[in-house]
């Protein structure tokens, strides 16, 4: 038995993945090349799945239930465009108390499916004073304060077979990607909302202080939330392409004279508003990258 303390057999071993991937794909024909994770309020990307078969996670022993407002609980399986995909409505926060490797754990069975492309969506507070409620942002690079501070994602044994002991994270964000991205949003006529920049995770769940949101932003951070960067650094071990983009709910109060705070309905609110662009960035994308 391990020790108190002794983190070496954190998180489902290589075989249990694969019977974990193995199983979910019993319950659905699709095969999916693509995994598409959606933030709060974000979901409803799935209602423009072709020939959609959903799996509840309570269909799946080993998946945590999600516990936040916005956040279905359901694997949707079919066709994005014309591409294999599959979409969790709703992903895990460490905020709700599971381990960060179980947060991040859908995307080794993702891979384990065949998932070669990670799409990962966020709502985010704008610390880059900028940038403005409703803005998407295109995720060039993060900052992982958690994993900074030794609650890093890959912390525990390491099984090759997942990916290396040591992983760069550099490049984490697929760079043509990004480019695509960019390209569509030009072609949409998005060039007004559209930003790129730094996304920084926070453990949560409590919103900035004033004093926090001041550290975030000379840390280099434009946006901020509270997931994501997991998800990312896991893909990113496994070899996923990954590509990432925030909504941004709120701006965040870097200044005292502010009397507003963020709440989670508002940013569920702003995502209801404002999830139709990014929805439309997405599915572009898809339909365009090479799978
Ligand atoms: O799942 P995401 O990152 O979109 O959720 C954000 C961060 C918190 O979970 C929540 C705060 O309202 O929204
Ligand atoms: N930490 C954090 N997460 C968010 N998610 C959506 N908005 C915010 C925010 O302002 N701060």
């Amino acid at each position: 038995m391990a020790a108190l303390g002794d983190m070496s057999s954190s998180g489902y071993s290589f075989d249990e993945i694969q019977s974990i991937a193995n199983n979910i794909l019993t319950f659905t024909k699709h095969r999916p090349k693509v995994g598409i994770i959606c933030g709060s309020g974000l979901g409803g990307l799935a209602d423009q799945v072709d020939d959609a078969e959903v799996i509840s996670y309570d269909q799946i022993p080993e998946f945590p239930v999600s516990t936040v407002a916005g956040h279905a609980g359901k694997l949707v399986f079919g066709y994005l465009q014309g591409k294999p995909v599959v979409l969790m409505r709703g992903r895990f926060h460490y905020y709700e108390g599971y381990p960060m490797w179980k947060v991040a754990m859908p995307v080794r069975v993702m891979k384990a499916m065949g998932v070669g492309t990670l799409v990962v969506t966020n709502a985010a507070g704008g610390v880059n004073p900028e940038f403005q409620t409703g803005d998407l942002m295109i995720i060039k690079d993060h900052i992982d304060l958690p994993g900074l501070t030794g609650e890093c994602v890959l912390i525990g044994r390491n099984d090759e077979r997942f990916g290396p002991r040591f992983p760069a994270t550099v490049g984490t964000y697929d760079e043509d990607l990004r480019n695509l991205a960019k390209t569509i949003s030009v072609e949409l006529g998005y060039n007004s909302i559209m930003r790129e920049g730094t996304y920084i995770m926070i453990g949560g769940p409590t919103f900035e202080t004033v004093a926090e949101s001041r550290l975030l932003r000379t840390f280099g951070a434009d946006a901020v939330g509270m997931s994501t960067v997991p998800e990312a650094v896991v893909a990113k071990h496994g070899g996923l392409r990954v590509f990432g983009i925030s909504l941004i709910t709120d701006m965040v109060a870097l200044d005292y004279n502010t009397t507003r705070a963020t709440t989670h309905e508002e940013v569920l609110a702003v995502g209801q508003k404002r999830a139709g662009d990014l929805q439309k960035i997405v599915s572009n994308l898809v339909a365009r990258m090479t799978v």
